[in-house]
């Protein structure tokens, strides 16, 4: 495979995302292109990414973007908040063919009508389930948060939609976490795949999303010990990341009971909902958002300042995309790890995976 003796480089990118020490190790022969102008886009994406507001790709984009635009394989691996999803928009933009039917865009989303989604396809959409989907003009299959995409419970059903493409198919996978089991089985749907990836320590981004854990000793502390930082810190917005549905249910109950104006979400609630909860949350109605891992992917809310792992999450993949939520583009942020007796071992675990140092919180961080 063409990526087997890659190249490190590290350049910086100005603008909002300051990302000077960002590694990464790419297929060789990769160029990075410095300005959206270069990509060879047509007037109207480039319009568009400018309208947006951006200014300049980052590191990813400047590296990812011309391989899938010439039709390559790509696996593209960059730290959480870099724009990587943005990244995929505006290739599919630029790669559509806008003249034909086969290729208007609808979101097939869980939660919604199946019916409706249905009726789209059947009109002329590019999407989902073979059941409905034409594919035979399918030219991109793209596999954001491609781990969790491939991890067992979903394998089977991807593999599924991928036989039902045409041969030449171009795949993209994407994510900030990309497994070495995740990598191997690349080989059986990919070809000759331009690889761009970050090794595991560069992944925390130590640099702007400072880490801390504070020992709390045993479960039932937990909660004092977070409204004692309430007390203490100034939290722009926060998201709480709980391991499961009935402790963020709890702990949603027991913060509005102390007076705090809290939204929460896990994967029980309606997309109707969730909707409505996220906007919430944007516009800022709601300052706290209590979650379990399904949305430890994916939120995008640039004023998150701080993540609370009210529990330590089950393992170090979860740990990258959870605290990812704060620290979005060149900004800031903090995690905070809330530490049983019995959890000490696994943070200690997740320090040595990423070759990063969680420290405890000073009695005084402001
Ligand atoms: N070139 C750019 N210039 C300015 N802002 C950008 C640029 N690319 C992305 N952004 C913004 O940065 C934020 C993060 O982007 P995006 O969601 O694409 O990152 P990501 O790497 O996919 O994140 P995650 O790993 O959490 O899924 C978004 O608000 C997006 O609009």
């Amino acid at each position: 495979m063409a990526a087997a003796k890659g190249s490190s480089d590290r350049r910086s990118v100005g603008g909002a995302l300051d990302d000077e020490n960002l590694v990464f190790e790419t297929t060789k022969g990769i160029k990075q292109i410095a300005s959206f102008d270069e990509m060879g886009m047509n007037d109207k994406v480039l319009r568009g990414v400018y309208d947006y507001g951006f200014k300049k790709p980052s590191e990813i984009q400047q590296r990812a973007v011309m391989p899938i635009l010439k039709g390559r394989d790509v696996i593209a691996q960059a730290q959480s908040g870099t724009g990587k999803t943005s990244m995929i928009a505006i290739s599919v933009c630029q790669i559509v063919n806008t003249s034909s039917r086969n290729i208007q865009a609808h979101a097939c989303i869980g939660g919604k009508s199946i019916g409706e989604d249905i009726k789209k396809l059947e009109r002329g959409v590019h999407a989902v389930s073979d059941a409905c989907l034409q594919t035979k003009s399918v030219k991109l299959l793209i596999l954001d948060e491609s781990d969790e995409m491939l991890s067992k419970g979903l394998k089977d059903q991807i593999y599924g939609v991928y036989r039902s493409l045409p041969h030449d198919i171009q795949v993209c996978l994407i994510s900030a976490t990309l497994p070495q089991e995740i990598l191997e089985m690349t080989n059986k749907f990919m070809t000759d795949p331009v690889r761009i990836l970050v090794k595991r320590d560069e992944l925390t981004l130590e640099v702007r999303i400072k880490q801390y854990y504070v020992d709390v000793g045993e479960e039932e502390w937990k909660f004092d010990t977070l409204c004692d930082l309430y007390g203490r810190l100034v939290i722009n917005q926060a998201i709480i990341f709980c391991n499961t549905r009935q402790k963020v249910d709890w702990l949603t109950e027991k913060m509005r009971s102390s007076n705090f104006i809290v939204s929460s979400m896990h994967g029980d609630k309606r997309q109707k909902e969730r909707d409505e909860i996220m906007n919430q949350f944007r516009s800022f109605k709601s300052r706290v958002l209590i979650a379990s891992d399904v949305w430890a992917r994916g939120i995008d809310v640039q004023t998150v300042s701080h993540v609370i792992n009210y529990d330590v999450p089950n393992n170090p993949e979860l740990y990258i995309h959870r605290i990812g939520r704060a620290g979005r583009f060149g900004r800031e942020g903090v995690a905070i790890n809330f530490v049983k007796n019995s959890d000490m071992k696994t943070l200690r675990d997740i320090e040595r995976y990423y070759g990063t140092k969680i420290r405890e919180m000073p009695a005084d961080l402001a």
